[in-house]
C-alpha cells in the first residue's frame, strides 16, 4: 500500500516538473534562460507563508538571474534550501534592516509578502495598523536602493498599501506610476476557477477580467467578459459566482482556522504576476494582466483593470469594456469603499 502510494506521488512530482519544463508552461513562455537578459528579483518577507512557496516559484522562473529573499528573520535556512534547486538564478538570503539594501541593490522587481495576515472574523483593513508601517519602511529603502524597480505589492490591505507606496516613492522623489501594482491576481485565479467549475468549462482556457480593487465588494469580476462565453448561467451564478469570489480570501482564512489566510494559492498568483512584469521588461509584446494601479478611468486615482506591460511598466491602463447592469451597480457600490481605504493610504504617509 505505502509502496503504492509513493510510486503515485512520485510520478506526480515527475509529471508537475515536466509540465514546468515545457516551453509552454505560463512560467516558461516568453525566453529559455540561454535568451534572457539577467534580471534581479527581490522578494520581501520571503521566510513567510506566500514568502517560501513564492521563493520555490521564482526560482523555478529562467526569466529570473538573481533571486535576494529578504525577511526580518529566517531567509538563511530558505535560501539555502531555494539554492540548491538546479535552475538559473543565484540565490542570496538576507536577514535584518541592516542587510535590505543589499538585497534590493540592482532589483528590477521587488515582491513584497511582508506583514502579518488575517485570522477569522477580521477584515483586510483591520491589518493596516501593523501593515501600513511595514509597508512605509520596505518602501523608503526601495526608494533609496532601487528606485527604478517595478513593485509588486502582496501586503494587505492593497487598497490602502499601493496608495502609501505611492507617497512614499513621491515625498522621496522617485515616484513613478507606471512602476508601482498591488497585486490582485489571485482574484483572477480564483474567478476563473470558480467560473470554470460552475459552467463546466476546461479551466485553463478561461478567462474573467477582476477589477476594483482587493477586499470585499472592492473586487467585482466581470463574468459577462469571461471567455468561453457560457450560455449555462443564470444570473443567479452570476450573483453566487460574484459572491464567492469576493469572499475567496475569507473562505480560506475561515478554512485555516486561525493559522492565516492564502499563501499556495497566493504564491502561485504573485509568480504568474512576477512573471508578466519580468516578460514585459523584456520586451514580449500583449503581456496583460489585472492590477491595482494609478488610474483615469473613474473618478477614483487607483483602480484594479487589466493592464498593458512593458519595457517601463505599465505600457497602458485599458478600459473596462462594456458592462452587465449587475455589473455597474457592482461599480458604483465599491467606489465609496475604495476611496475611503485609498484616502486612509494617503493620510497615513504623510501625517506619520
Ligand atoms: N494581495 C493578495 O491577494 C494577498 C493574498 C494573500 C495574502 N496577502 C497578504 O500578504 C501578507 C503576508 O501573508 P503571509 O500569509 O505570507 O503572512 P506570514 O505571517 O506567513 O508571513 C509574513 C512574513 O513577513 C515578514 N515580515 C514582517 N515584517 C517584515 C518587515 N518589516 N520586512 C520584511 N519582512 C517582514 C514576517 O517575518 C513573515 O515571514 C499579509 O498581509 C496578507 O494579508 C495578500
Ligand atoms: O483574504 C486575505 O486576507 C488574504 C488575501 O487578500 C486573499 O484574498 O486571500
Amino acid at each position: 500500500m505505502k509502496g503504492a502510494m509513493l510510486r503515485s506521488i512520485q510520478a506526480t512530482l515527475r509529471r508537475s516538473a515536466s509540465a514546468l519544463s515545457s516551453s509552454s508552461h505560463p512560467l516558461r513562455r516568453g525566453f529559455s534562460s540561454e535568451s534572457a537578459p539577467d534580471r534581479k528579483v527581490a522578494v520581501l518577507g520571503a521566510a513567510g507563508g506566500i514568502g517560501q512557496p513564492l521563493a520555490l516559484l521564482m526560482k523555478l522562473n529562467p526569466l529570473v538571474s538573481k533571486l535576494a529573499l529578504y525577511d526580518i528573520a529566517g531567509t538563511p535556512g530558505v535560501a539555502a534550501d531555494v539554492s540548491h534547486i538546479n535552475t538559473r538564478s543565484e540565490v542570496a538570503g538576507y536577514m535584518g534592516e541592516e542587510q535590505l539594501g543589499h538585497a534590493l541593490e540592482g532589483s528590477d522587481v521587488v515582491i513584497i509578502p511582508a506583514g502579518v495576515p488575517r485570522k477569522p472574523g477580521m477584515t483586510r483593513d483591520d491589518l493596516f495598523n501593523i501593515n501600513a508601517s511595514i509597508v512605509k519602511s520596505l518602501c523608503t529603502a526601495i526608494a533609496k536602493y532601487c528606485p527604478n524597480a517595478l513593485v509588486n505589492m502582496i501586503s494587505n490591505p492593497v487598497n490602502s498599501t499601493v496608495p502609501i507606496a505611492a507617497e512614499v516613492f513621491k515625498k522621496a522623489g522617485t515616484y513613478d506610476e507606471k512602476k508601482l501594482f498591488g497585486v490582485t491576481t489571485l482574484d483572477v485565479v480564483r474567478a476563473k476557477t470558480f467560473y470554470a467549475g460552475k459552467a463546466n468549462v476546461p479551466v485553463t482556457g478561461v478567462d474573467v477580467p477582476v477589477v476594483g480593487g482587493h477586499a470585499g465588494i472592492t473586487i467585482l469580476p466581470l463574468f459577462s467578459q469571461a471567455t468561453p462565453k457560457a450560455n449555462n448561467l443564470s444570473d443567479e451564478d452570476i450573483k453566487a459566482l460574484t459572491k464567492r469570489t469576493q469572499d475567496g480570501g475569507t473562505e480560506v482564512v475561515e478554512a485555516k482556522a486561525g493559522k492565516g489566510s492564502a499563501t499556495l494559492s497566493m504564491a502561485y498568483a504573485g509568480a504568474i504576476f512576477a512573471d508578466a512584469c519580468l516578460k514585459g521588461l523584456n520586451g514580449v509584446p500583449d503581456v496583460v494582466e489585472c492590477s491595482f494601479v494609478q488610474s483615469s478611468i473613474t473618478e477614483l486615482p487607483f483602480f484594479a483593470s487589466k493592464v498593458r506591460l512593458g519595457k517601463n511598466g505599465v505600457e497602458e491602463v485599458l478600459g473596462l469594456g462594456p458592462l452587465s447592469d449587475y455589473e455597474k451597480q457592482g461599480l458604483e457600490s465599491l467606489k465609496p469603499e475604495l476611496k475611503a481605504s485609498i484616502e486612509k493610504g494617503i493620510k497615513f504617509a504623510n501625517q506619520s
